[in-house]
C-alpha cells in the first residue's frame, strides 16, 4: 500500500514538471514581448504578474514532505514506526530533536546543523552495528540546546520507497508554547507539507489545541489525524510490523474504540473534523473545486479527518495525499491558467487597439488637415473678399462707438500725472482696442466654421495626435498653430506698425486741436484730463479713422497672421505626420507579431495549463469507439469525463508549431464562447503527452456527444418540418455566433449535430474567429465557400452564403450535391463557375419562399445578402404555416419529384399528403 503513496508522489512531482516547463516557456515569451516593445515597460510589471510568477516559481519547486505531529513523542513514534514500517523511534521518551527521514543507500544516524553541516559527534547509534531503534539519549535535547539558535538535529536515512523521489519525513521537535509559531513556519518553509496528527490520548490537552490551531493558522492547509494505539509494555516486537498482514499493532480493542468516540467528540465541537468525517475521506473533483473556489488557499476542514484504526490507515492515508496533491498541483495550474488567459485577453485587445489606432491615425491626420484648410480657406477669402463688409462693419462700428464714447472710456482710469501726450496716446490705444474687438466678433460670427464646436472637435483631434506621437519635434505643434489662427481673428491687433500711418495721421491732427482747444491745463501748470476732454479726444480720433483705410489694414494684418499660422500649421503636420507614421510602421510590426506570434505563444500556453487544470480534475478520458473522422481529427465517444454525460472527444496532434499555435488559438475562441443551446460547446481538453510515444502529443477536446450530423440525419431522413426547425436552430446557432463578434467560416452539413430530438447545434470551430482578428484567410467547404473568401477581403456574410448552400441540402431533404456543381472534376472549376454566378438548381420541389431565402443568401454582392435577424423570422413564417398547414399549397414538392424522393425519405409523402389536402 505505502508503494501506492510513492505513485502519487511520483504522479504529483511529473505534473509539477509540466508546470516547470510552462512556467519557464511563460517567461521567455514575456521577455520576448518585452524586447519587442522595447519601450522599457517590463510586460511582467505592466500586466501586474509578476509577483505571480515568482510566487508560482516557488511553489512548484517545493516537494511534499510528511511533516509528523502529535499529542506526544509517543503517538508521534508510533505513527512514524507505523509509516515505515518499522520500529525506528524508541517509544517511550521525550523532548525530542528535530528529526528527519531521508532516502539513502545505507541506513545511517547523523547528528546535523542545519541541512548541510554534520556534527562529528559519536552518537549512540553509531556504537552498535545492527541497530533498529535510535537510541533515546540520541533523539533527547539536552538542556543546553536551545531550538530557534543553532540546535541540533538528527538525520536518519533510510532505504525506504516512502522516502523515495526526495520525500522526507519530518519530525518537529517538542517546544515550549513560546516557540511554536517560529519553529511551525521554519519546517513549512520551501516544502509542500503533508501534516499528520498522531492522536494516543482520549483528549486533547490545551496544549494540543493551541498547537493544532497555530497549525492550522500557519500551514494553511488540511492535516490529517491519526488515532493510533498506546503501546503497552513489553515494547513493541518490530518484526511484526515488517510483515503486511500482521503490521497491526497489538492493542485492546474496546479501549480503542472508546478512545476513538471521545477524542472524534472533541474534534468535531473544535470544528477540526466534521460530523459524517469516518464515513467518506476521498473527495470528488467538484467538491474540490467548490471548495477552491470558496477558499482558494485553504481546504480545511472538508479534508481534515482522523483516521479510526490502523486497518483503514493505508487507504484513507493514500487518499488523503492524494487529495493533498491534487488540490496543490490543481491551484497552481489554475493560478497559472488564469495568468495565461488574462495575458492573452491583454495581447488580443492590445492587438486591437493597435489596428484601431492603424487605421484612425491617417483618418485623423486627413481630418486635421481638411478642416485646417477649410477654415484658413474661408477666413482669406473673408480678408480679401469681403473688404466691404469688412468697412461696413468698422463704420457701423465707428458709429456705435461715437454715439456712446462714453461707453468707450469705461473702465479708463488715467492717473493725474501723465502727460497729455502719454494721456491722448491710451485713449487712442482704448479706442482702436474697442474697435478692433467688435470687428473681430463680427468677422468670427461671418466665418461659420470658427464656430466653438468647429474649432474644438479639431484642437480636439489635433491634442490627440500628438498624444499618440511619442517624440514631438519641431518647435510649435499643430495644435498650437490652429490656435493661432483662430486667434488672428479674435484678436485684431490695431497697434502694431501696420496701423501705424493711421496713428500717425491722427497724432498730427490731435496736435492741431490741442492748440485750439481750451486749455486742459489747470493753473499750476499741471495738465487736468477731464473727462470731457477725454470725450473730445475720443470724438476726434473716431472722426479721424477712415473706415476703408482700416479695413484694409486689418484685412493685410489678418491675412498676414492667417497665412503665417496655416504655414506653421503645415510644417506642424509634416512633422507630425512623419513622426507618427513611422511609428504607425513600427506599430503595425508589433501588431503582426503580437497577432502571428506572441499571442498564439500565450494560447497554446494557456491550452498547456488548462489542458493540466483539466487532467488534474478529471484525467485522462476512456475512449469507447471512434465516431467520426475530420479533416483535422479523429473523434470518439468516450466513458462520462468531468460533468459531461454522454461525452465525446476529438484528438487532434498538431504536426507542428505552427498547427499547435493555431490549434490553440481557436482553443481560446472556442472556450470562451459562453454556453447556448445552438451551439456545441467545448467542455474541455487534455494533453497526452504520452501519444506518439511522447514525440507528438495529442489534444483531446471534449463536448457533449451528439446523436448524429445533418449530413447522416438527411441521409436516413426527417421530416420537412424537421429540416425546416435545423434550419431555424442553424440560423440561431449563427446569429448567436456573430453577436460574440464570431465568425464560422465552415457552415456545413457535418458541422451541425443532431440530438435524440433531432434539434441542431452547430460545432467545428476550427476557423472561428472573431471579425476583427481575421487576416483574410482562405479557409472554409468548398461548395460553402462565398465566392468572396477566396479574394481575402471578407467578412461574416460567408457565414450567411454557407446558410444559402446548407439551406439547399435541407429543402432537397437529401445530401446530392447539387447537379450545378457536379459536373465540376475539382474546386478550382467550381469556384470559377461559382464567381460567374453559378449556383445550385431549384429543384422542382422547392417551394418559393424558400429558394427565394437561398437566393439570397447566396447572392455574389455580401452587401445583397439578408440580415440573419431577418432570414429567422421567414424561417419561422415558413415553419410555423407547414406545421399548422396554412402554407396554401407552397410546399416543397411538385407531384412530379414525390416519386423519386419517397425511396430516399419517406417524410416527404406525409408532407405530399399535406400538400394534397390543401
Ligand atoms: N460532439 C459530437 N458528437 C457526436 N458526433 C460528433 C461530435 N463531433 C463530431 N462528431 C462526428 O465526427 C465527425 C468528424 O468531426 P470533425 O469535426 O472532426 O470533422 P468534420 O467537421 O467532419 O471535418 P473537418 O475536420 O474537415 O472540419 C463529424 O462529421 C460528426 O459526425
Amino acid at each position: 500500500m505505502l508503494s501506492e503513496v510513492s505513485k502519487e508522489i511520483k504522479y504529483y512531482l511529473k505534473h509539477c514538471q509540466i508546470l516547470k516547463r510552462i512556467l519557464r516557456e511563460t517567461n521567455s515569451s514575456l521577455n520576448d514581448i518585452n524586447n519587442l516593445l522595447q519601450l522599457g515597460t517590463d510586460i511582467k510589471r505592466e500586466l501586474s504578474i509578476y509577483d505571480e510568477l515568482e510566487a508560482l516559481s516557488q511553489k512548484v519547486e517545493r516537494t511534499p514532505n510528511l511533516i509528523i505531529f502529535g499529542q506526544s513523542c509517543h503517538a508521534k513514534a508510533v505513527l512514524v514506526n507505523m509509516l515505515l514500517q518499522q520500529k525506528i523511534l524508541p517509544y517511550f521518551s521525550s523532548q525530542w530533536r528535530h528529526i528527519t527521514f531521508k532516502y539513502g543507500q545505507a541506513k545511517s544516524v547523523h547528528l546535523m546543523l542545519g541541512e548541510e553541516i554534520e556534527i562529528v559527534e559519536n552518537l549512540n547509534v553509531h556504537e552498535e552495528p545492527n541497530w533498529e531503534t535510535i537510541p533515546e539519549e540520541d533523539i533527547q535535547r539536552n538542556d543546553k540546546e536551545n531550538l530557534l539558535d543553532h540546535c541540533p538535529s538528527i538525520e536518519v536515512m533510510l532505504k525506504h520507497k516512502l522516502l523515495k523521489e526526495n520525500v522526507k519525513i519530518i519530525v518537529p521537535p517538542d517546544c515550549h508554547r513560546d516557540q511554536l509559531v517560529e519553529v511551525l513556519e521554519r519546517i513549512g518553509e520551501k516544502v509542500l507539507p503533508v501534516i499528520i496528527y498522531a492522536l494516543s490520548e482520549d483528549t486533547l490537552s490545551d496544549f494540543n489545541i493551541q498547537e493544532i490551531r497555530k497549525l492550522k493558522d500557519i500551514y494553511l492547509v488540511p492535516f490529517l489525524f491519526v488515532s493510533v494505539n498506546k503501546i503497552e509494555l513489553p515494547a513493541l516486537n518490530t518484526e511484526s510490523l515488517t510483515e503486511p498482514k500482521k503490521h497491526s499493532l497489538e492493542s485492546n480493542g474496546e479501549e480503542n474504540v472508546n478512545q476513538l468516540h471521545s477524542l472524534k467528540e472533541q474534534l468535531t465541537r473544535l470544528g477540526y473534523i466534521s460530523n459524517d468525517s469516518d464515513s467518506d475521506l476521498s473527495v470528488t473533483s467538484e467538491q474540490t473545486d467548490e471548495l477552491l473556489r470558496k477558499k482558494p488557499f485553504c481546504l480545511e476542514c472538508s479534508l481534515d479527518n482522523a483516521l479510526m484504526s490502523d486497518k483503514t490507515i493505508n487507504e484513507d492515508f493514500i487518499l488523503f495525499i492524494r487529495e493533498i496533491l491534487r488540490s496543490s498541483k490543481l491551484k497552481m495550474a489554475l493560478s497559472l491558467s488564469e495568468l495565461h488567459n488574462s495575458c492573452l485577453r491583454k495581447f488580443i485587445l492590445c492587438a486591437f487597439d493597435m489596428a484601431r489606432e492603424i487605421q484612425i491615425t491617417p483618418k485623423r491626420i486627413l481630418y486635421a488637415q481638411d478642416v485646417e484648410m477649410k477654415m484658413f480657406t474661408s477666413l482669406m477669402t473673408i480678408a480679401s473678399e469681403q473688404q466691404e463688409e469688412i468697412t461696413s462693419i468698422i463704420q457701423r462700428t465707428l458709429q456705435d462707438m461715437k454715439s456712446n464714447v462714453a461707453e468707450v472710456l469705461e473702465g479708463y482710469n488715467s492717473s493725474a500725472l501723465v502727460s497729455p501726450k502719454v494721456a491722448t496716446m491710451e485713449i487712442q490705444q482704448l479706442v482702436l482696442k474697442t474697435l478692433a474687438a467688435s470687428v473681430a466678433i463680427q468677422i468670427v460670427q461671418s466665418v461659420g466654421c470658427l464656430q466653438e464646436s468647429f474649432t474644438g472637435t479639431l484642437e480636439r483631434c489635433l491634442e490627440n495626435l500628438e498624444k499618440s506621437c511619442r517624440e514631438l519635434e519641431g518647435n510649435l505643434s499643430a495644435s498650437d498653430a490652429v490656435k493661432q489662427i483662430i486667434h488672428a481673428a479674435y484678436n485684431i491687433d490695431l497697434k502694431t506698425p501696420t496701423s501705424f500711418s493711421i496713428v500717425h495721421t491722427f497724432m498730427d491732427r490731435l496736435r492741431k486741436l490741442l492748440g485750439s482747444f481750451s486749455s486742459p491745463w489747470s493753473s499750476t501748470g499741471q495738465f487736468n484730463c477731464t473727462l470731457q476732454w477725454q470725450l473730445q479726444v475720443v470724438t476726434n480720433m473716431i472722426d479721424s479713422l477712415s473706415a476703408s483705410k482700416l479695413a484694409k489694414t486689418i484685412s493685410a494684418q489678418f491675412q498676414e497672421h492667417v497665412k503665417s499660422s496655416h504655414a506653421a500649421f503645415q510644417c506642424a503636420m509634416r512633422s507630425l505626420e512623419n513622426q507618427l507614421s513611422d511609428q504607425l510602421e513600427q506599430t503595425e510590426e508589433q501588431r503582426i507579431a503580437i497577432r502571428k506570434k506572441h499571442a498564439p505563444r500565450f494560447a497554446r500556453l494557456a491550452l498547456e495549463s488548462t489542458s493540466l487544470c483539466d487532467l488534474i480534475k478529471w484525467g485522462m478520458p476512456k475512449q469507447i469507439r471512434e465516431i467520426g473522422r475530420g479533416q483535422y481529427g479523429v473523434v470518439s465517444s468516450c466513458e462520462p469525463w468531468g460533468k459531461i454525460s454522454p461525452c465525446a472527444f476529438k484528438s487532434v496532434v498538431p504536426p507542428d508549431d505552427k498547427h499547435w499555435n493555431d490549434l490553440a488559438m481557436e482553443f481560446y475562441y472556442t472556450r470562451t464562447i459562453p454556453e447556448h443551446p445552438r451551439i456545441v460547446k467545448l467542455r474541455g481538453s487534455v494533453i497526452d503527452y504520452k501519444y506518439g510515444g511522447g514525440s507528438s502529443p495529442a489534444v483531446l477536446l471534449l463536448m457533449n456527444r451528439m446523436t448524429k450530423d445533418l449530413y447522416c440525419g438527411l441521409k436516413s431522413g426527417l421530416t420537412w418540418l424537421k429540416r425546416l426547425r435545423i434550419a431555424i436552430d442553424v440560423i440561431e446557432g449563427i446569429r448567436y455566433l456573430h453577436s460574440q463578434g464570431l465568425v464560422h467560416r465552415d457552415i456545413k452539413l457535418k458541422n451541425v449535430l443532431l440530438d435524440d430530438e433531432d434539434r441542431a447545434k452547430l460545432t467545428d470551430f476550427g476557423f472561428c474567429i472573431p471579425e476583427a482578428m481575421m487576416s483574410g484567410s482562405i479557409v472554409g467547404t468548398p461548395v460553402h465557400m462565398a465566392p468572396e473568401l477566396l479574394s481575402g477581403r471578407y467578412d461574416s456574410s460567408v457565414d450567411v452564403y454557407a446558410f444559402g448552400i446548407l439551406f439547399w441540402y435541407i429543402c432537397a431533404g437529401q445530401v446530392k450535391l447539387p447537379s450545378q456543381f457536379d459536373q465540376f472534376q475539382n474546386k478550382e472549376q467550381l469556384w470559377n463557375s461559382v464567381r460567374k454566378g453559378i449556383r445550385p438548381e431549384c429543384l422542382t420541389h422547392f417551394n418559393e419562399a424558400c429558394w427565394n431565402l437561398m437566393e439570397q443568401c447566396w447572392s455574389a454582392e455580401p452587401s445583397e445578402r439578408p440580415l440573419l435577424g431577418n432570414v429567422q423570422p421567414q424561417l419561422e413564417q415558413i415553419y410555423k404555416s407547414v406545421k399548422y398547414g396554412l402554407n396554401q399549397g407552397k410546399f416543397p414538392y411538385s407531384p412530379g419529384s414525390v416519386k423519386s424522393y419517397a425511396s430516399q425519405d419517406m417524410c416527404y409523402n406525409y408532407t405530399f399528403m399535406n400538400f394534397r389536402e390543401y
